[in-house]
Protein backbone atom coordinates (compact mmCIF):
# COMPACT_ATOMS: atom_id res chain seq x y z
CA UNK A 1 0.00 0.00 0.00
CA UNK A 2 1.93 3.32 -1.20
CA UNK A 3 1.42 5.63 1.75
CA UNK A 4 -0.47 8.72 0.87
CA UNK A 5 -0.39 12.23 2.66
CA UNK A 6 -3.62 14.38 2.87
CA UNK A 7 -4.18 17.64 4.20
CA UNK A 8 -7.26 18.03 5.56
CA UNK A 9 -9.32 21.60 5.93
CA UNK A 10 -12.10 22.06 8.81
CA UNK A 11 -13.50 24.73 10.44
CA UNK A 12 -14.29 22.74 13.56
CA UNK A 13 -12.69 19.17 14.64
CA UNK A 14 -13.97 17.15 17.56
CA UNK A 15 -13.01 16.99 20.47
CA UNK A 16 -11.67 20.14 20.23
CA UNK A 17 -14.48 22.45 18.61
CA UNK A 18 -17.68 21.23 17.87
CA UNK A 19 -21.09 22.86 16.48
CA UNK A 20 -22.37 19.93 14.57
CA UNK A 21 -21.77 16.93 12.60
CA UNK A 22 -18.84 18.09 10.68
CA UNK A 23 -16.39 18.51 13.62
CA UNK A 24 -17.43 14.77 14.11
CA UNK A 25 -16.14 13.48 10.70
CA UNK A 26 -13.47 15.86 11.19
CA UNK A 27 -12.06 14.29 14.16
CA UNK A 28 -12.96 10.59 13.60
CA UNK A 29 -11.68 10.30 9.87
CA UNK A 30 -8.15 11.13 10.17
CA UNK A 31 -7.98 8.27 13.01
CA UNK A 32 -9.46 5.75 10.69
CA UNK A 33 -7.72 6.33 7.58
CA UNK A 34 -4.17 5.41 9.52
CA UNK A 35 -5.35 1.90 8.87
CA UNK A 36 -5.70 2.72 5.45
CA UNK A 37 -2.15 3.87 5.08
CA UNK A 38 -3.21 7.52 4.77
CA UNK A 39 -1.36 10.04 6.77
CA UNK A 40 -3.70 12.67 7.47
CA UNK A 41 -3.29 15.87 9.07
CA UNK A 42 -6.22 18.87 9.62
CA UNK A 43 -6.00 22.23 9.37
CA UNK A 44 -8.08 24.43 11.57
CA UNK A 45 -8.20 28.24 13.18
CA UNK A 46 -6.83 28.84 16.12
CA UNK A 47 -9.86 29.86 17.98
CA UNK A 48 -9.25 30.70 21.94
CA UNK A 49 -10.43 26.97 22.59
CA UNK A 50 -8.04 25.61 20.61
CA UNK A 51 -5.31 28.02 21.67
CA UNK A 52 -5.89 26.94 25.46
CA UNK A 53 -6.23 22.93 24.86
CA UNK A 54 -2.68 23.38 22.31
CA UNK A 55 -0.92 25.35 24.69
CA UNK A 56 1.91 23.20 23.74
CA UNK A 57 1.94 23.78 20.05
CA UNK A 58 4.85 23.82 18.13
CA UNK A 59 5.52 27.15 16.04
CA UNK A 60 6.47 26.27 12.57
CA UNK A 61 6.31 29.73 10.83
CA UNK A 62 5.24 33.58 11.80
CA UNK A 63 4.28 36.28 9.78
CA UNK A 64 4.19 39.92 10.76
CA UNK A 65 1.22 40.80 8.49
CA UNK A 66 -0.93 38.03 7.60
CA UNK A 67 -4.66 39.10 6.07
CA UNK A 68 -4.30 42.34 8.34
CA UNK A 69 -2.24 41.63 11.56
CA UNK A 70 0.05 39.28 12.73
CA UNK A 71 0.40 35.85 12.37
CA UNK A 72 1.50 31.96 13.14
CA UNK A 73 1.41 28.29 11.83
CA UNK A 74 1.49 25.70 14.34
CA UNK A 75 2.15 22.25 14.52
CA UNK A 76 0.69 19.74 17.49
CA UNK A 77 -1.15 16.37 18.61
CA UNK A 78 -4.08 16.22 20.45
CA UNK A 79 -5.63 12.85 20.94
CA UNK A 80 -4.19 10.84 17.87
CA UNK A 81 -4.88 13.88 15.79
CA UNK A 82 -2.12 15.75 13.99
CA UNK A 83 -2.99 19.16 13.46
CA UNK A 84 -1.70 22.65 11.44
CA UNK A 85 -3.39 25.32 13.99
CA UNK A 86 -3.43 29.02 11.62
CA UNK A 87 -3.38 31.35 15.23
CA UNK A 88 -4.24 34.57 13.54
CA UNK A 89 -5.42 36.46 16.93
CA UNK A 90 -6.71 39.42 14.74
CA UNK A 91 -9.42 36.68 12.80
CA UNK A 92 -9.87 34.10 15.13
CA UNK A 93 -9.47 35.24 18.93
CA UNK A 94 -13.15 35.53 19.64
CA UNK A 95 -14.99 34.32 21.89
CA UNK A 96 -17.66 31.72 21.59
CA UNK A 97 -18.60 30.22 18.42
CA UNK A 98 -16.36 30.06 15.31
CA UNK A 99 -18.97 31.43 13.15
CA UNK A 100 -20.99 34.06 14.90
CA UNK A 101 -21.70 36.69 17.28
CA UNK A 102 -23.21 36.31 20.44
CA UNK A 103 -26.09 37.70 19.20
CA UNK A 104 -26.36 34.89 16.65
CA UNK A 105 -25.12 37.08 13.75
CA UNK A 106 -22.51 36.03 11.29
CA UNK A 107 -19.49 37.82 11.87
CA UNK A 108 -18.78 40.53 9.71
CA UNK A 109 -15.60 39.55 8.14
CA UNK A 110 -16.16 35.74 7.91
CA UNK A 111 -15.21 36.08 4.39
CA UNK A 112 -11.36 37.29 5.18
CA UNK A 113 -11.33 34.48 8.33
CA UNK A 114 -11.88 31.70 6.04
CA UNK A 115 -10.20 32.97 3.47
CA UNK A 116 -6.70 32.95 5.50
CA UNK A 117 -7.51 29.69 6.29
CA UNK A 118 -7.82 28.34 2.97
CA UNK A 119 -4.91 30.48 1.74
CA UNK A 120 -2.35 28.49 4.15
CA UNK A 121 -3.92 25.05 2.99
CA UNK A 122 -2.93 25.96 -0.43
CA UNK A 123 0.38 27.12 0.66
CA UNK A 124 0.82 23.79 2.65
CA UNK A 125 -0.52 22.35 -0.57
CA UNK A 126 2.44 24.07 -2.59
CA UNK A 127 5.35 22.40 0.36
CA UNK A 128 5.27 25.54 2.75
CA UNK A 129 5.99 22.82 5.32
CA UNK A 130 8.73 20.61 4.02
CA UNK A 131 8.03 17.62 6.38
CA UNK A 132 4.77 17.43 5.44
CA UNK A 133 4.05 18.25 1.27
CA UNK A 134 0.21 16.66 0.95
CA UNK A 135 -0.41 14.48 -2.39
CA UNK A 136 -3.79 15.69 -1.93
CA UNK A 137 -5.75 18.83 0.08
CA UNK A 138 -9.24 17.86 1.64
CA UNK A 139 -11.27 20.95 1.87
CA UNK A 140 -14.82 20.32 3.82
CA UNK A 141 -17.55 22.58 3.58
CA UNK A 142 -17.61 26.37 2.60
CA UNK A 143 -15.44 27.64 5.03
CA UNK A 144 -12.40 25.47 3.26
CA UNK A 145 -14.21 25.86 -0.46
CA UNK A 146 -11.05 28.71 -1.27
CA UNK A 147 -8.09 25.49 -1.05
CA UNK A 148 -8.75 24.44 -4.43
CA UNK A 149 -9.55 27.54 -5.67
CA UNK A 150 -5.99 29.42 -3.97
CA UNK A 151 -4.64 25.98 -5.55
CA UNK A 152 -6.06 26.34 -9.06
CA UNK A 153 -5.36 30.15 -9.57
CA UNK A 154 -1.57 30.14 -8.49
CA UNK A 155 -1.33 28.19 -11.78
CA UNK A 156 1.99 26.16 -10.26
CA UNK A 157 2.57 22.58 -9.75
CA UNK A 158 -0.46 21.41 -7.21
CA UNK A 159 -1.95 18.28 -5.10
CA UNK A 160 -4.68 16.63 -5.84
CA UNK A 161 -7.96 18.56 -4.72
CA UNK A 162 -11.23 16.95 -2.94
CA UNK A 163 -14.34 19.19 -1.77
CA UNK A 164 -16.67 17.76 0.74
CA UNK A 165 -19.75 18.68 0.96
CA UNK A 166 -21.79 18.60 5.05
CA UNK A 167 -24.33 20.58 3.78
CA UNK A 168 -25.43 22.48 0.77
CA UNK A 169 -27.45 24.89 2.96
CA UNK A 170 -24.41 26.75 4.31
CA UNK A 171 -22.86 28.35 0.70
CA UNK A 172 -20.55 31.17 2.25
CA UNK A 173 -21.68 33.91 -0.13
CA UNK A 174 -19.85 37.16 0.12
CA UNK A 175 -19.36 40.84 -2.04
CA UNK A 176 -17.02 40.38 -5.30
CA UNK A 177 -14.94 42.86 -3.82
CA UNK A 178 -13.45 40.23 -1.05
CA UNK A 179 -11.39 39.47 -4.30
CA UNK A 180 -8.88 42.23 -3.65
CA UNK A 181 -8.53 41.59 0.07
CA UNK A 182 -8.04 37.54 0.04
CA UNK A 183 -5.60 37.61 -3.20
CA UNK A 184 -7.67 36.13 -5.72
CA UNK A 185 -7.46 37.30 -9.26
CA UNK A 186 -10.48 39.92 -9.70
CA UNK A 187 -11.46 37.77 -12.80
CA UNK A 188 -12.40 34.79 -11.07
CA UNK A 189 -15.11 36.66 -9.02
CA UNK A 190 -16.66 37.07 -12.71
CA UNK A 191 -16.36 33.84 -14.12
CA UNK A 192 -18.86 31.66 -13.65
CA UNK A 193 -16.51 28.71 -14.32
CA UNK A 194 -15.20 30.24 -11.38
CA UNK A 195 -16.45 31.54 -7.97
CA UNK A 196 -19.21 33.95 -9.46
CA UNK A 197 -22.50 33.22 -7.47
CA UNK A 198 -25.74 35.32 -8.28
CA UNK A 199 -23.79 38.89 -8.60
CA UNK A 200 -21.44 38.40 -5.69
CA UNK A 201 -18.87 35.17 -4.88
CA UNK A 202 -19.48 31.86 -3.14
CA UNK A 203 -16.69 30.02 -1.24
CA UNK A 204 -18.92 26.55 -1.54
CA UNK A 205 -19.15 27.54 -5.11
CA UNK A 206 -15.16 27.68 -5.44
CA UNK A 207 -14.89 24.14 -3.95
CA UNK A 208 -17.35 22.49 -6.42
CA UNK A 209 -16.37 24.14 -9.21
CA UNK A 210 -12.55 23.65 -9.08
CA UNK A 211 -12.09 20.91 -6.70
CA UNK A 212 -10.98 17.40 -8.64
CA UNK A 213 -13.44 15.70 -7.06
CA UNK A 214 -16.32 16.24 -5.18
CA UNK A 215 -17.87 13.84 -2.39
CA UNK A 216 -20.67 14.19 -0.24
CA UNK A 217 -21.58 12.33 3.04
CA UNK A 218 -24.21 9.94 1.30
CA UNK A 219 -25.02 8.16 -2.49
CA UNK A 220 -28.62 9.24 -1.92
CA UNK A 221 -27.83 12.97 -0.80
CA UNK A 222 -25.12 12.91 -4.15
CA UNK A 223 -28.14 12.28 -6.22
CA UNK A 224 -30.46 14.76 -4.59
CA UNK A 225 -28.06 17.81 -4.68
CA UNK A 226 -28.20 17.15 -8.24
CA UNK A 227 -31.58 17.91 -8.84
CA UNK A 228 -32.66 21.88 -8.77
CA UNK A 229 -34.21 21.66 -5.47
CA UNK A 230 -31.49 19.93 -3.66
CA UNK A 231 -28.91 22.02 -5.13
CA UNK A 232 -30.23 24.61 -3.75
CA UNK A 233 -28.94 26.76 -6.54
CA UNK A 234 -25.96 24.32 -7.33
CA UNK A 235 -28.50 21.20 -9.26
CA UNK A 236 -26.91 22.62 -13.02
CA UNK A 237 -23.18 23.10 -11.19
CA UNK A 238 -23.39 19.08 -9.93
CA UNK A 239 -25.02 17.56 -12.76
CA UNK A 240 -22.17 18.96 -15.04
CA UNK A 241 -20.05 17.69 -12.67
CA UNK A 242 -21.30 14.05 -11.75
CA UNK A 243 -18.31 12.44 -13.13
CA UNK A 244 -16.33 13.67 -10.36
CA UNK A 245 -19.17 13.50 -7.74
CA UNK A 246 -19.55 10.76 -5.17
CA UNK A 247 -21.17 9.88 -2.17
CA UNK A 248 -19.47 8.32 0.63
CA UNK A 249 -21.64 7.79 3.79
CA UNK A 250 -19.99 8.87 6.93
CA UNK A 251 -19.44 6.70 10.18
CA UNK A 252 -18.82 7.30 14.12
CA UNK A 253 -16.38 6.86 16.59
CA UNK A 254 -17.24 3.88 18.04
CA UNK A 255 -15.00 4.04 21.06
CA UNK A 256 -16.54 7.87 21.77
CA UNK A 257 -19.85 5.89 20.88
CA UNK A 258 -19.60 2.92 22.69
CA UNK A 259 -22.18 1.67 25.38
CA UNK A 260 -19.98 -0.77 27.24
CA UNK A 261 -17.63 1.67 28.08
CA UNK A 262 -19.32 5.16 27.56
CA UNK A 263 -18.46 7.20 31.01
CA UNK A 264 -21.66 9.67 30.19
CA UNK A 265 -24.63 7.28 30.84
CA UNK A 266 -25.59 5.60 33.67
CA UNK A 267 -25.36 2.26 33.25
CA UNK A 268 -23.08 0.48 30.92
CA UNK A 269 -24.68 -2.01 28.70
CA UNK A 270 -23.29 -4.45 26.11
CA UNK A 271 -24.64 -6.14 22.83
CA UNK A 272 -26.01 -8.91 24.29
CA UNK A 273 -28.06 -7.69 26.90
CA UNK A 274 -29.90 -4.69 26.90
CA UNK A 275 -31.73 -4.96 30.81
CA UNK A 276 -29.45 -1.97 31.52
CA UNK A 277 -31.27 0.25 29.01
CA UNK A 278 -34.37 0.64 31.43
CA UNK A 279 -32.39 1.42 34.07
CA UNK A 280 -30.87 4.48 31.85
CA UNK A 281 -34.52 4.90 30.57
CA UNK A 282 -35.35 5.61 34.41
CA UNK A 283 -32.45 7.97 34.66
CA UNK A 284 -33.25 9.55 31.39
CA UNK A 285 -37.31 10.18 33.09
CA UNK A 286 -35.92 11.98 36.12
CA UNK A 287 -33.59 13.86 34.42
CA UNK A 288 -36.13 15.33 31.82
CA UNK A 289 -38.97 15.13 34.46
CA UNK A 290 -40.84 12.54 32.90
CA UNK A 291 -43.28 10.17 34.56
CA UNK A 292 -41.23 6.97 35.62
CA UNK A 293 -42.43 4.33 33.75
CA UNK A 294 -40.99 1.47 31.59
CA UNK A 295 -44.37 1.08 29.53
CA UNK A 296 -44.65 4.63 27.90
CA UNK A 297 -41.87 4.47 24.86
CA UNK A 298 -39.87 7.43 25.33
CA UNK A 299 -39.03 9.02 22.25
CA UNK A 300 -35.35 11.05 21.98
CA UNK A 301 -34.17 13.81 19.97
CA UNK A 302 -30.97 15.27 19.62
CA UNK A 303 -30.95 18.24 17.29
CA UNK A 304 -29.76 21.78 15.86
CA UNK A 305 -33.19 23.32 15.91
CA UNK A 306 -33.53 24.79 12.29
CA UNK A 307 -35.47 24.43 9.04
CA UNK A 308 -33.49 21.54 8.29
CA UNK A 309 -33.95 19.30 11.09
CA UNK A 310 -38.24 19.28 10.35
CA UNK A 311 -38.74 19.84 14.47
CA UNK A 312 -41.69 22.21 13.78
CA UNK A 313 -43.43 18.47 11.78
CA UNK A 314 -42.69 17.32 15.23
CA UNK A 315 -44.50 19.65 16.84
CA UNK A 316 -47.22 19.66 15.07
CA UNK A 317 -47.00 15.72 15.77
CA UNK A 318 -47.65 16.37 19.26
CA UNK A 319 -51.58 15.22 19.64
CA UNK A 320 -50.63 11.97 18.40
CA UNK A 321 -47.44 11.34 21.02
CA UNK A 322 -49.93 12.01 24.01
CA UNK A 323 -52.45 10.01 22.35
CA UNK A 324 -50.77 6.62 21.82
CA UNK A 325 -48.98 7.48 25.53
CA UNK A 326 -45.41 7.71 24.42
CA UNK A 327 -43.35 10.29 25.92
CA UNK A 328 -40.49 12.64 24.35
CA UNK A 329 -37.32 14.09 25.56
CA UNK A 330 -35.71 16.86 23.48
CA UNK A 331 -32.46 18.26 23.73
CA UNK A 332 -31.97 20.86 21.12
CA UNK A 333 -31.11 24.45 20.15
CA UNK A 334 -30.92 26.36 17.38
CA UNK A 335 -34.32 29.17 16.29
CA UNK A 336 -35.46 31.03 19.02
CA UNK A 337 -38.75 30.61 17.89
CA UNK A 338 -38.52 26.45 17.86
CA UNK A 339 -37.06 27.02 21.35
CA UNK A 340 -39.85 28.73 22.56
CA UNK A 341 -42.34 26.29 21.13
CA UNK A 342 -40.98 23.16 22.61
CA UNK A 343 -40.33 24.76 26.11
CA UNK A 344 -43.98 26.16 25.38
CA UNK A 345 -45.22 22.37 25.15
CA UNK A 346 -43.05 21.20 27.80
CA UNK A 347 -45.15 23.34 30.66
CA UNK A 348 -48.19 22.49 29.24
CA UNK A 349 -47.55 18.56 29.28
CA UNK A 350 -45.41 18.33 32.46
CA UNK A 351 -44.62 14.35 33.12
CA UNK A 352 -45.08 13.60 29.07
CA UNK A 353 -42.70 16.13 26.95
CA UNK A 354 -39.57 16.90 28.29
CA UNK A 355 -37.32 19.38 26.76
CA UNK A 356 -33.43 21.01 27.74
CA UNK A 357 -32.74 23.79 25.45
CA UNK A 358 -28.73 23.82 24.92
CA UNK A 359 -25.87 21.96 23.46
CA UNK A 360 -24.75 19.41 26.23
CA UNK A 361 -22.72 16.36 25.26
CA UNK A 362 -23.29 14.30 28.25
CA UNK A 363 -27.13 14.44 28.10
CA UNK A 364 -26.79 13.39 24.04
CA UNK A 365 -25.44 10.14 25.71
CA UNK A 366 -27.86 9.42 28.09
CA UNK A 367 -30.66 9.87 25.32
CA UNK A 368 -28.91 7.84 23.57
CA UNK A 369 -28.72 4.86 26.07
CA UNK A 370 -32.05 6.00 27.82
CA UNK A 371 -35.04 6.63 25.04
CA UNK A 372 -36.75 3.61 23.49
CA UNK A 373 -36.50 5.48 19.56
CA UNK A 374 -34.63 8.71 18.38
CA UNK A 375 -36.76 11.05 15.83
CA UNK A 376 -34.73 12.59 12.20
CA UNK A 377 -37.54 14.12 10.51
CA UNK A 378 -35.55 16.09 8.43
CA UNK A 379 -36.53 18.07 5.33
CA UNK A 380 -33.03 17.38 4.04
CA UNK A 381 -30.48 15.15 5.95
CA UNK A 382 -26.51 14.89 3.75
CA UNK A 383 -25.71 12.07 6.44
CA UNK A 384 -27.27 12.38 9.50
CA UNK A 385 -24.95 11.28 12.53
CA UNK A 386 -27.48 10.88 15.68
CA UNK A 387 -29.38 8.10 13.79
CA UNK A 388 -26.15 5.94 13.51
CA UNK A 389 -25.27 6.35 17.18
CA UNK A 390 -28.85 5.22 17.87
CA UNK A 391 -28.13 2.23 16.10
CA UNK A 392 -25.37 1.18 18.03
CA UNK A 393 -27.50 1.87 21.18
CA UNK A 394 -30.35 0.36 20.57
CA UNK A 395 -32.39 3.22 20.55
CA UNK A 396 -34.95 2.43 17.28
CA UNK A 397 -34.39 5.27 14.61
CA UNK A 398 -37.33 6.92 13.28
CA UNK A 399 -36.43 8.63 10.30
CA UNK A 400 -37.69 10.81 7.29
CA UNK A 401 -36.73 9.22 3.77
CA UNK A 402 -34.26 11.52 2.74
CA UNK A 403 -30.57 11.45 2.52
CA UNK A 404 -28.00 9.57 4.12
CA UNK A 405 -31.76 8.64 6.71
CA UNK A 406 -32.57 6.85 3.54
CA UNK A 407 -29.31 4.97 3.48
CA UNK A 408 -28.91 3.77 6.88
CA UNK A 409 -32.04 2.63 7.97
CA UNK A 410 -34.15 -0.39 6.96
CA UNK A 411 -37.68 0.23 7.45
CA UNK A 412 -39.80 -2.55 9.05
CA UNK A 413 -41.94 -2.60 5.72
CA UNK A 414 -38.82 -3.04 3.68
CA UNK A 415 -36.94 -5.91 5.01
CA UNK A 416 -39.08 -8.52 3.38
CA UNK A 417 -37.60 -7.40 0.38
CA UNK A 418 -34.30 -6.97 0.78
CA UNK A 419 -31.84 -9.48 2.63
CA UNK A 420 -30.88 -7.26 5.45
CA UNK A 421 -32.70 -6.79 9.00
CA UNK A 422 -35.20 -4.02 9.71
CA UNK A 423 -33.89 -1.47 12.05
CA UNK A 424 -35.85 1.25 12.50
CA UNK A 425 -38.94 3.36 10.81
CA UNK A 426 -38.56 5.43 7.53
CA UNK A 427 -41.58 7.74 6.48
CA UNK A 428 -42.51 9.95 3.53
CA UNK A 429 -43.16 12.43 2.32
CA UNK A 430 -41.30 14.77 4.95
CA UNK A 431 -45.10 15.96 7.22
CA UNK A 432 -46.51 15.59 10.06
CA UNK A 433 -49.22 13.35 8.90
CA UNK A 434 -46.38 11.03 7.38
CA UNK A 435 -44.60 11.28 10.67
CA UNK A 436 -47.74 10.74 12.52
CA UNK A 437 -47.79 7.76 11.05
CA UNK A 438 -44.81 6.37 11.53
CA UNK A 439 -44.79 7.62 15.46
CA UNK A 440 -48.04 5.01 15.25
CA UNK A 441 -46.25 2.07 13.64
CA UNK A 442 -43.78 2.30 15.83
CA UNK A 443 -46.18 2.60 18.98
CA UNK A 444 -47.58 -0.69 17.94
CA UNK A 445 -44.47 -2.52 17.31
CA UNK A 446 -43.06 -1.21 20.74
CA UNK A 447 -45.56 -2.95 22.13
CA UNK A 448 -44.77 -6.68 20.70
CA UNK A 449 -41.75 -6.92 22.72
CA UNK A 450 -40.12 -9.41 20.82
CA UNK A 451 -40.49 -7.53 17.53
CA UNK A 452 -39.05 -4.64 19.05
CA UNK A 453 -36.21 -6.50 20.46
CA UNK A 454 -35.13 -7.69 17.04
CA UNK A 455 -35.44 -4.26 15.75
CA UNK A 456 -33.05 -3.47 18.50
CA UNK A 457 -30.30 -6.38 17.49
CA UNK A 458 -30.10 -5.51 14.19
CA UNK A 459 -29.30 -1.75 14.62
CA UNK A 460 -26.41 -3.09 17.66
CA UNK A 461 -25.47 -5.50 14.32
CA UNK A 462 -24.77 -3.00 12.25
CA UNK A 463 -21.91 -1.30 11.13
CA UNK A 464 -21.37 2.26 11.51
CA UNK A 465 -17.53 2.80 12.11
CA UNK A 466 -15.64 4.02 9.92
CA UNK A 467 -13.48 0.73 9.08
CA UNK A 468 -15.09 0.51 5.70
CA UNK A 469 -16.40 4.24 4.85
CA UNK A 470 -12.47 5.36 5.57
CA UNK A 471 -11.10 2.28 2.73
CA UNK A 472 -13.67 4.45 0.14
CA UNK A 473 -11.73 8.05 0.98
CA UNK A 474 -8.13 6.00 1.10
CA UNK A 475 -9.49 4.79 -2.23
CA UNK A 476 -10.65 7.85 -3.93
CA UNK A 477 -7.60 9.34 -2.93
CA UNK A 478 -5.49 7.19 -4.73
CA UNK A 479 -7.68 7.31 -7.80
CA UNK A 480 -6.93 10.56 -7.91
CA UNK A 481 -2.86 10.88 -7.46
CA UNK A 482 -3.11 8.03 -9.81
CA UNK A 483 -4.93 10.09 -12.68
CA UNK A 484 -2.95 13.20 -11.95
CA UNK A 485 0.42 11.47 -12.71
N1 LIG B 1 -28.09 20.08 21.45
C1 LIG B 1 -27.12 19.20 21.27
N2 LIG B 1 -26.40 18.74 22.31
C2 LIG B 1 -25.40 17.83 22.14
N3 LIG B 1 -25.05 17.32 20.94
C3 LIG B 1 -25.73 17.75 19.88
C4 LIG B 1 -26.79 18.69 19.98
N4 LIG B 1 -27.28 18.93 18.74
C5 LIG B 1 -26.55 18.16 17.91
N5 LIG B 1 -25.62 17.45 18.59
C6 LIG B 1 -24.61 16.55 18.06
O1 LIG B 1 -24.04 17.17 16.90
C7 LIG B 1 -23.90 16.21 15.86
C8 LIG B 1 -24.88 16.58 14.76
O2 LIG B 1 -24.60 15.82 13.64
P1 LIG B 1 -25.65 15.67 12.45
O3 LIG B 1 -25.01 14.79 11.45
O4 LIG B 1 -26.93 15.21 12.98
O5 LIG B 1 -25.97 17.12 11.94
P2 LIG B 1 -25.34 18.46 11.33
O6 LIG B 1 -26.49 19.01 10.64
O7 LIG B 1 -24.71 19.26 12.40
O8 LIG B 1 -24.19 18.03 10.31
C9 LIG B 1 -23.99 18.12 8.89
O9 LIG B 1 -22.77 17.38 8.66
C10 LIG B 1 -22.84 16.03 9.10
C11 LIG B 1 -21.46 15.43 8.92
O10 LIG B 1 -21.20 15.12 7.59
C12 LIG B 1 -23.93 15.27 8.36
O11 LIG B 1 -24.05 13.97 8.92
C13 LIG B 1 -25.26 16.00 8.46
O12 LIG B 1 -26.23 15.35 7.66
C14 LIG B 1 -25.09 17.46 8.06
O13 LIG B 1 -26.31 18.18 8.18
C15 LIG B 1 -24.17 14.87 16.48
O14 LIG B 1 -22.97 14.35 16.99
C16 LIG B 1 -25.13 15.20 17.64
O15 LIG B 1 -25.09 14.27 18.68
Amino acid sequence: MTPVRVLAVASEVYPIVKTGGLADVAGALPLALKAHGVEMRTLMPGYPDVMRRLAGADEIRRWPDYFGGPGRLLAASHDGLDLFVLDVPHLYARPGNPYVTAEGIDWPDNGLRFAALSRIAADIGHGLVPAFVPDVVHAHDWQAGLAPAYLHYDGRPRPGTVMTIHNMAYQGKFDRDLANAIGLPRDATFDVHGLEYFGGISFLKAGLQLADRITTVSPTYAREIQSDEGGMGFGGLLRERAGVLSGILNGIDTEVWNPQTDPHIAYRFGTNDLTFRAANKAVLQQQFNLDSSDEAPLLGVISRLSWQKGLDLLLETIPTILGEGMQLALLGSGDRDLQDRYQAVARANPGRIGVVIGYDEILAHLIQAGSDALIVPSRFEPCGLTQLCALRYAAVPIVSRVGGLEDTIIDIGEADASDRDATGFKFAPVTADALSGALRKANATFRNKGAWRRLQLSGLATDVSWRNRAGDYAALYRDLIARRG
